[in-house]
């Protein structure tokens, strides 16, 4: 019982690091789409584009049987904090950071 308790807490482990990878490459990009919209005035947040990837998320998780309405908090969590830093962007307050440490 032991050994698979650790051989499943390694995977969880190693599942952990590429999340916290992939969030990291994720927000180096948000953090570009957010100085792009601050040089050309749009607004941080685009309600529309967030309609679409909640639709095709929850169309992933579902085939992937994963709750739905868990991916889709996560998303919204996940944009809640793009959206504070493209604000932070936009007040001229670029170099804060959140989720993105530093
Ligand atoms: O695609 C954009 O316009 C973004 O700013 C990125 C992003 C995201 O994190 O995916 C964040 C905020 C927007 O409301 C929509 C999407």
């Amino acid at each position: 019982m032991r050994a698979e308790l650790a051989r499943l807490r390694d995977s969880i482990d190693n599942i952990d690091a590429a999340v916290v990878h992939m969030l990291a490459e994720r927000f180096k990009c948000t953090q570009q789409v957010g100085h792009l919209k601050a040089a050309h005035q749009l607004p941080p947040a685009d309600p529309s584009r967030e309609a679409q990837q909640i639709a095709r998320l929850r169309r992933l998780a579902e085939n992937a049987k994963l709750d739905p309405a868990f991916a889709e908090k996560l998303l919204n969590f996940i944009i809640a904090e793009v959206i504070r830093h493209h604000e932070s962007i936009a007040d001229g307050a670029g170099q804060a950071t959140g989720a993105t440490g530093e």
